[in-house]
């Protein structure tokens, strides 16, 4: 039986168990964020604005505009970057009318049990989430189930360690009533939740907490509230800490490969240098164009499976 024919795993609208114990996947999905990625979900920058979606984009938008050429350029190389450690590719189908697509994280979120669709908060942003959906079902990756009570949007949903995730709530994006459904869902399945509240100004989680290996993470400490620190390092976690300046830029914000390979801005020279330093290998991309409009490569990728390495 090959990957994609896997029979008890066709396409659904809802494949969630109400009452927990929904069967894992056997085609795609993955245990944790640090597996090593075989297949990633993109966006295309194809029809990519610069918008003033948060206090950091608008930043740039007034000041030093994001040049799309560039940063279409820039993408290129990120795609590179994958292709070079032999990720498959899958993507999402441009749309005109999607300024952001190219952030694949937010839309949706694939677990082990399939994929959530998300509700995203702004309305420039929502149409994503019926695209995602065809999307899905042209790879036949069943939907977990879709998040119907307030809004959830992607980099909120911080897969720690097997059974384990981190929900952010900052309220604009992720609001209180689409975390607790989604934490729900997910202690029902009878995994460890914690909820994250931070101010709206950091968009989502995944700006300030990024999982890199395993028991090894990356955490902007000048910005996370000590309390997640502490809740990780309990678990054993080994914290990067990343400059507050760099997380602005969108430097903690990079996708682990597994087996001790990640893809990382070239600006976030303090990461980079000490990953370096504990034997990973680094594809730097720089990203520092397509990044004024909001995110960076975690955000820019949804891992639609990861197998132990
Ligand atoms: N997970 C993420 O942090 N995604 C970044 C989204 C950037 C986009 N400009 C937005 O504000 O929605």
């Amino acid at each position: 039986m090959t990957r994609h024919e896997s029979f008890d795993e066709g396409f659904s609208l809802q494949r969630r168990r109400p009452e927990g114990g929904t069967p894992r996947l056997e085609a795609f999905g993955f245990r944790n964020e640090t597996d090593v990625l075989t297949d990633v979900l993109l966006g295309s920058p194809a029809h990519l604005r610069h918008l003033a979606t948060s206090s950091l984009s608008r930043k740039h938008l007034r000041e030093n505009p994001c040049n799309i050429q560039i940063a279409q350029a820039q993408h290129k190389d990120l795609v590179a970057a994958y292709e070079s450690f032999g990720v498959t590719i899958h993507r999402h189908a441009p749309e005109p009318e999607l300024p952001m697509q190219v952030y694949a994280r937010d839309s949706s979120v694939m677990t082990p049990y399939g994929a959530v669709i998300t509700a995203m908060a702004d309305w420039w942003r929502r149409g994503e989430n019926y695209a995602a959906i065809r999307t899905y079902e042209k790879l036949g990756i069943p939907i977990y189930d879709m998040v119907t009570s307030g809004t959830f949007e992607g980099g909120d949903f911080n897969v720690i360690e097997d059974g384990v995730v981190l929900i952010g709530c900052g309220g604009a994006r992720t609001q209180e009533e689409g975390a607790r459904q989604v934490e729900g869902w997910f202690r029902k399945e009878g995994w460890e939740t914690r909820l994250a509240f931070f101010d709206e100004f950091y968009v989502h989680i995944d700006l300030m907490v990024v999982p890199i290996a395993e028991k090894l993470t990356a955490v902007c400490l000048d910005s996370t509230e000590p309390g997640i620190v502490d809740w990780l390092k309990a678990k054993g976690h080994e914290i990067i800490d990343v400059p507050f300046r760099d997380t602005m830029d969108l430097g903690c914000n990079f996708m682990s490969l597994g087996k001790a390979r990640v893809i990382a801005p070239r600006s976030s020279q303090v990461l980079i240098g000490r990953l370096k330093a504990l034997g990973f290998e680094v594809a730097e991309v720089d990203m520092s164009e397509i990044s004024k409009t909001g995110g960076g490569i975690h955000c820019m990728a949804q891992a639609l499976r990861r197998v132990p390495g």
